[in-house]
């Protein structure tokens, strides 16, 4: 359960609104980080929490993330998240929609200056519930992973054309962790190229059957950091990579579409000392958001697919600058993300 660190500035975010109903039994944290781009625009996130400070951290955190997300996707939002507080217990139909209706309210007296979106444990119906209060929210019905996929193929295509000086996956190894929507569309594009596959997922099932279609291999769950590969895709959850397994790790390559993939920041410089390329998470996976707005915005499948490919010239793009200035990916994108920033303030 998400507690809350030392370092937490709840002065950090440019706002943190906290929302409570009690007759809905709503209790709620809009964090909006940065809104000089436009909008807040961040996913709806469902679980418990130990305190409201534990609440705010998760959603300020998140919401930051999206500000660097959106400023590298080049879309026009600012950075939100939130995140709603819930019991252990699940709630009936009727109990739900009331408490999106109250966050639906909540939303609307924000004025458009937040856009909710999916996350964990929210739905596209959560969001038309929202939406029938007379606030705008995203989730196009359609669902985003395997354009969040493309995204990140491009990323891995263009982080291994940038460190390898290889234009393909072509003979390289790629290990999959988690092959749920994203991961498993991932597999099938990698091995596509020409890459062996391997994969692990607690999901043994799914694993053997995306190895099937792919020529590719099962490790356990507990070995796929480790493995011996090329590049590593985390597909699966949060925090995978940490300090004590940064020394074990064999690849050269990190690409994949988990958010919050390294464990804490400093996990950063052990990977660039350890001479492996990490494309940063918030980069790799924009494809999601992409989506989102493509779909809000009525663009064509070609418009879409441009957005997405793009992401690979960025990454190519980052791994200019980092060599240019020293430095990881990670410090190369939050310079063009703060640049960008700057530019849009004047
Ligand atoms: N879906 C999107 O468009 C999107 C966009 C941006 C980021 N992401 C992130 O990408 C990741 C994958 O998203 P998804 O939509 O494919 O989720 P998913 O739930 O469809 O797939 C996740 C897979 O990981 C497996 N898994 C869970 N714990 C595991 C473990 N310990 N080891 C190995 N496998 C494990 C699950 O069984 C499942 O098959 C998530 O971290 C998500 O937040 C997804």
């Amino acid at each position: 359960m998400a507690r809350v660190s030392d370092t937490f500035d709840p002065w950090a975010s440019e706002k943190i609104v906290l929302v409570s109903d009690a007759t809905a039994g709503l209790k709620a944290v809009i964090a909006m980080d940065d809104l000089t781009l436009g909008p807040g625009f961040g996913g709806v996130r469902m679980r418990p929490y130990p305190s409201a400070a534990a609440a705010m951290e998760e959603a300020a955190r998140l919401a930051r993330a999206m500000t660097y997300k959106h400023a590298l996707a080049d879309l026009p939002y600012g950075g939100a998240k939130s995140v709603i507080v819930t019991g252990e217990q699940r709630l009936d139909t009727d109990a739900r929609r009331a408490l999106f209706e109250a966050f639906g309210d909540a939303v609307a007296d924000l004025g458009g200056s937040y856009i909710p979106g999916v996350d964990m444990f929210t739905t596209p119906a959560d969001m038309a519930v929202i939406r029938e209060r007379g606030a705008a929210a995203y989730c196009a019905e359609a669902d985003p992973s395997p354009w969040t996929a493309r995204g990140v193929y491009a990323a891995m295509r263009a982080g291994v054309q940038g460190v390898l000086g290889s234009p393909t996956l072509d003979g390289l190894t790629v290990a999959v962790q988690g092959v749920g929507s994203v991961g498993g569309e991932l597999a099938r594009l990698v091995a596509a190229d020409g890459a062996d596959v391997i994969v692990a997922d607690v999901d043994t099932a799914r694993a053997e059957q995306i190895a099937e279609e792919t020529g590719g291999r099962v490790v356990d769950v507990k070995k796929i950091v480790t493995t011996q590969c090329d590049v590593f895709a985390p597909a699966a959850l949060a925090r995978v990579v940490t300090r004590e397994i940064v020394p074990r790790m064999s690849c050269c390559l990190i690409a994949g579409a988990a958010n919050d993939t390294l464990d804490r920041p400093a996990v950063d410089s052990d990977l660039l000392g350890s001479g492996i390329t990490f494309v940063p998470d918030f980069v790799a996976n924009g494809g999601g958001v992409i989506h989102e707005h493509a779909r809000a915005m009525g663009w064509s499948d070609e418009q879409l697919a441009e957005a997405v490919d793009a992401i690979g010239d960025r990454v190519l793009e980052l791994v200019e600058e980092s060599r240019e200035y020293g430095g990881s990916l990670v410090d190369a994108a939050l310079a063009r993300g703060r640049r960008r920033l700057a530019e849009a303030r004047g």
